[in-house]
């Protein structure tokens, strides 16, 4: 067999309505004007979840600047003595007390920064837990329907940066504070010292700032143009990484490709970097050159003030530090102010994604549904995905009663799924209705629906949670581990349970220490064993023995039998054999019911049950 090429993968781009940069066509004056409005935002943040540390944080600070303002003007007075009259030791002795003033101040200035550093210390891990729970948060609680928008996806991506920069927000924010302060304290001592070197000092660092806020609007471009390749390369990172399928990547010698797939993906990334390289690179330079050549001048105009006798040697070298004492202030200043703005920029794209989720949450009614569940009846219902032009359902109309197995069959995406969903209230009819004992869901508050459901879905999840959770799902029943281990029985994963290290304790993700893994059927069963041990009052099981052998499939079905009379049931199956359990088969088409009637009823007939029913019976 010869080697074929792999294809290169798509170049992925983000589009639609959320791909334009935010920060497009935005003036550089637009830009610095957010500084404050972040400032603002970050102690807010701050404060909501540590006060004690941003009261900490802020005397911290004042004492820093206060602390070199007092450095200063002890310099000054040590100049003076130096530059005065009298023998060496004279002059050094009149210098000491200012000199130990200095040393005192800077004592003082060292432990309030390490003090600083504790207050953010104690602020930024609560504040990166803050913001990302509430991202996570959000996302859990947005319409489902949301995740099938174009884009969502991505905007997280882009939102989960605000949430990374939460780690150096406070510390960025803090600096910025601190080199104001010791400007604004600095710049004052030098004002008294002698007004005219002020200008100079002011043009020796603009350009530093200007550069700094422009190379941080190139990096948000490029980190914008990479959103759609990151969130690609993170989930191919995962599937290709996670032991879960590490056999498919193995036997079907699928490194090689994945590997390649993932270095293009990057290399597409960098190579959005690399063009920005040469525009980052003619900003420093500008930037260095400018600030270089105000700088020189600040030196000369304080020479030049010396040597024409119109300050006095001993003032000029107290400027000299006040000089380099505000030029350091004035440097760590606009550095900060950069990665403020910087933050800003991600921090934007977190809160406009939490917006988004909030106004995608659901805000459906305040009605309740309560147990039993008598009737649940859908009335022509018509559902499309975002962006899809043919519906998923179309039209659909159906009453199912307490004590009643419904099963759903149809052809792969004939719609069962989608119907599921909706009678759930996962999603909400386009067109049409869904009631509940009449009330109709798209008026109801959702989690006093989902309190009544079970669902059991074809793709289910493999928690990493112990046994026990895995069954209850962190909401025990009352008795204790007693429904476990009935809700276990029920789907015959008894024995296997008990030979498991610490039985209901047993951790079940292999990835993590000390977690063991199931196959595949025993993954199943347990995740049968969630919908069961729920008691719910609409039990949904789509696709619920596809990996489980024989014996579990009888065992499962018979327990559904058996616990049928409190509850509406539905199945989804393509096992048509399974259906013989159901009071009621329904067939769909398209999105459409296109039969429905019991198992003899629909197998002696002439439609699609009966030709897919021969289908599966001809090997
Ligand atoms: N999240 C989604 N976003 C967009 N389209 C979807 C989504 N889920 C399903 N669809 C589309 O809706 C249609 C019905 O899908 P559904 O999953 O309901 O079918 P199904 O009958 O359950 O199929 P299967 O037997 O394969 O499970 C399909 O055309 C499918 O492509």
């Amino acid at each position: 067999m010869t080697a074929v090429a792999p294809p290169a993968p798509a170049e992925i781009k983000y589009t639609g309505q959320y791909s334009v940069n935010p920060m497009d066509g935005v003036s550089f004056r637009a830009l610095c004007a957010r500084i404050p409005s972040v400032m603002k935002r970050i102690a807010g943040m701050s404060w909501a979840v540590d006060r004690t540390a941003v009261v900490l944080l802020v005397v911290c600070q004042v004492t820093v600047g206060l602390s070199a303002a007092g450095q200063l003007t002890a310099t000054s007075d040590v100049m003076r003595s130096l530059f005065g009259d009298g023998t060496v030791q004279e002059r050094l002795h009149q210098a000491l007390p200012a000199l130990i003033f200095v040393a005192v101040m800077a004592a003082l200035s060292r432990t309030a920064s390490a003090v600083s550093a504790y207050g953010d210390r104690r602020i930024t891990p609560k504040l990166t837990t803050e913001a990302d729970t509430t991202l996570v948060s959000s996302v859990c609680q947005v319409e489902a329907a949301a995740y099938s928008e174009d884009g969502f996806h991505d905007r997280q991506e882009a939102a989960e940066m605000g949430v990374i920069r939460t780690h150096v927000m406070v510390a960025d924010a803090q600096q910025l504070m601190s080199s104001l302060i010791q400007l604004v304290t600095a710049c004052s001592v030098l004002a008294v010292l002698d007004w005219r070197l002020l200008p100079f000092l002011l043009l020796a660092v603009l350009p530093a700032g200007v550069g700094s806020v422009l190379t941080a609007r190139v990096d948000y471009e490029i980190h914008y143009a990479n959103i759609a390749n990151r969130n690609a390369r993170g989930m191919m990172r995962w599937w290709a990484t996670s032991p879960k399928y590490g056999d498919e990547v193995r036997a079907n010698s699928m490194s090689g490709y994945l590997l390649y797939w993932y270095r293009i993906l990057s290399q597409q990334a960098d190579e959005r970097s690399l063009a920005a390289a040469p525009r980052i690179l003619r900003i420093n330079l500008a930037s260095a050159a400018c600030g270089g050549l105000f700088l020189v001048a600040t030196w000369a105009a304080l020479y030049w003030l010396a040597a024409t006798g119109q300050i006095a040697v001993a003032i000029a070298a107290t400027a000299v530090f006040a000089v380099r004492t505000t030029l350091g202030a004035l440097t760590q200043l606009v550095r900060s102010a950069a990665a403020v703005f910087h933050t800003s920029l991600y921090l934007g794209d977190m809160t406009t994604f939490l917006d988004e989720a909030q106004e995608k949450a659901p805000h459906r009614g305040e009605l309740t549904v309560r147990a039993p569940l008598d009737e649940v009846c859908v009335r022509g219902a018509v559902y499309h995905y975002p962006g899809k032009d043919k519906p998923a359902l179309d039209g659909v109309s159906l009453t199912l009663k307490r004590g009643q197995i419904l099963a759903l069959v149809g052809v792969n995406g004939s719609g069962k799924t989608t119907l599921t969903r909706l009678l759930a209230g996962i999603l909400l009819a386009d067109e049409g209705t869904v009631t509940w004992n009449g009330t109709d869901l798209a008026e109801v508050d959702p989690d006093t629906v989902w309190a009544l459901t079970g669902l059991v879905p074809q793709v289910f999840a493999q928690w990493p949670l112990r046994l026990r959770e895995n069954v209850n799902l962190g909401q025990p029943r009352s008795g204790g581990d007693v429904p476990v281990w009935e809700a276990i029985d029920a789907v015959g994963l008894r024995e296997a349970v008990e030979d498991l290290p610490d039985q209901l304790d047993t951790l079940l993700a292999r990835e993590i220490f000390s977690g063991v893994e199931l196959s595949g059927g025993q993954w199943q069963r347990v995740a049968c064993a969630r919908g069961l041990h729920r008691l719910p009052e609409l039990l949904i099981m789509d696709e619920p023995t596809s990996q489980v052998d024989p014996e579990g499939e009888h065992r499962a079905f018979e327990t559904l039998k058996a616990m049928a009379a409190d509850r509406i049931t539905i199945v989804v199956t393509h096992r048509l054999e399974n259906t013989k359990i159901a009071d009621e088969i329904v067939v769909m088409e398209e999105g459409r019911v296109t039969e429905h009637g019991t198992y003899e009823d629909l197998a002696c007939g002439d439609g699609t049950f009966a030709r897919l029913l021969a289908l599966s019976q001809d090997r």
